[in-house]
């Protein structure tokens, strides 16, 4: 599969129609930025043809970034027109008589997008995702969307998929392509969980933490996605089969919060979501505890995925103050690659690893990458 590494700036060519599907933390992010760039080459290369969410769409033969933001602000209505809104509508908006690239942006967290990524590769149109659904569910879903992308020749953008944009799986890519081998990756992969244990004191609830995560745009849509470790799940998956081990999804070993906290107190994951908050009692009392241990001694809570020796795990550890993976601020992502050029100090790449802003960038890096490459 091709993936969005290639640069080939050539001036006046067409510029490449871009759907986006979602408009929401992300989405919003995503035509902010591009209606900063309104009568610049960046916003002259992307054009918005479509812009989708969950209630309709708009389409025009280029749309107006900053109109379509203000819409969305003033609850103008969308189109509930079925064709406009139906996913299957979206290759159409794209059509043209140029030779433009195609590309659909996904910044939304839905399956069904998701299920249609094959098709649209298969097409040649590609597709730029912040949605880890494609990657990181199951074996049959990756492998269809590499199996599109190289039929289709399209590229399939997914630096926002972990990291929210760092340059982690570029990275690891650029290794591989060197002739290294990937031995183990290890590191904090979920920004909402470091922006929660970097600011956790203790006396502060932690619920009231993760809804001000949540309002700050760290979280995904369901917090408890993040609470439970699929979101890292999801994560590990798409960089370790990015690194040649192609796990699959029950293969990584979750400790998620919510089943740590029913485990202590006997109920669980299920009993504590009937009082219909997302963070139990039980749990806030776990976090109060392990925190108040680790502040004891020096040490940080870290939510840790780690890949080696072919298996992956997640879990929350505590790390003393020293270790490689313990320092940090706000939502930041922090990933120690090994490999046979650094095998014995790994390759450290750390920055915010959540929020709107810098995932719309990645979105947006990914997509003029695709724009300034060359038709085939
Ligand atoms: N918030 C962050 O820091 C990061 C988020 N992401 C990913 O970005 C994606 C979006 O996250 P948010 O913007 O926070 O979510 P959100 O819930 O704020 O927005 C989702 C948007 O998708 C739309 N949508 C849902 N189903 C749709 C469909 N079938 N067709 C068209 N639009 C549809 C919704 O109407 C909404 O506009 C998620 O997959 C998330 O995992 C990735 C990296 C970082
Ligand atoms: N909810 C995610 C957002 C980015 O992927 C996180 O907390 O890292």
């Amino acid at each position: 599969m091709q993936h969005d590494q290639g640069v080939n700036p050539t001036p006046s060519k067409p510029s490449a129609r871009v759907a986006l599907l979602g408009t929401g933390n992300v989405g919003k992010a995503v035509l902010d930025r591009l209606a900063a760039w309104t009568g610049t080459p960046r916003g002259a290369s992307l054009a918005l043809v479509h812009a989708g969410n969950s209630r309709g769409a708009l389409r025009a033969g280029r749309l107006c970034p900053a109109d379509v933001r203000r819409r969305l602000l003033d609850g103008s209505p969308w189109h509930a027109d079925p064709v406009l809104a139906n996913l299957s509508g979206v290759a159409d908006a794209l059509a043209g008589n140029d030779p433009a690239h195609r590309i659909i942006i996904d910044a939304t967290a839905s399956s069904e997008v998701a299920d249609n990524h094959p098709r649209w590769l298969a097409q040649g149109i590609h597709v730029v995702t912040a949605c880890k659904l494609g990657l990181g569910t199951t074996l049959e879903r990756w492998q269809a969307i590499h199996d599109a992308a190289a039929h289709g020749n399209a590229r399939y953008g997914d630096s926002a998929t972990v990291g929210a944009g760092l340059p982690l799986l570029r990275n690891i890519r650029d290794l591989q392509a060197g002739g290294d081998t990937i031995h183990a990756i290890a590191g904090v992969l979920s920004g909402s969980l470091a922006w929660l244990f970097n600011h956790y004191d203790g006396k502060k609830p932690f619920s009231e933490m993760v809804d001000e995560a949540r309002q700050a745009g760290y979280t995904e849509p369901d917090p408890r996605e993040d609470l439970t470790g699929d979101d890292v799940r999801r994560k590990i998956l798409i960089l370790a089969r990015a690194a040649g081990v192609p796990l699959a999804s029950d293969e990584v070993e979750v400790e998620s919060l919510l089943d740590l906290a029913g485990r202590e107190t006997g109920q669980d994951r299920h009993g504590a979501r009937r009082d219909d908050s997302v963070v139990p009692p039980p749990l806030e009392a776990l976090l109060q505890r392990r925190h108040r241990d680790a502040a004891a001694r020096g040490a940080q809570l870290r939510y840790i995925a780690r890949l080696q020796n072919g298996g992956a795990t997640v879990r929350l550890e505590t790390l003393d103050a020293t270790h490689p993976l313990a320092s940090g601020a706000g939502t930041d992502n922090k990933l120690a690659i090994w490999s046979d050029r650094y095998r014995d100090q790994p390759l450290v790449i750390q920055g915010p690893g959540a929020g709107a802003e810098v995932t719309a960038a990645g979105l947006l890096d990914d997509a003029l990458r695709i724009a300034r490459s060359t038709p085939d």
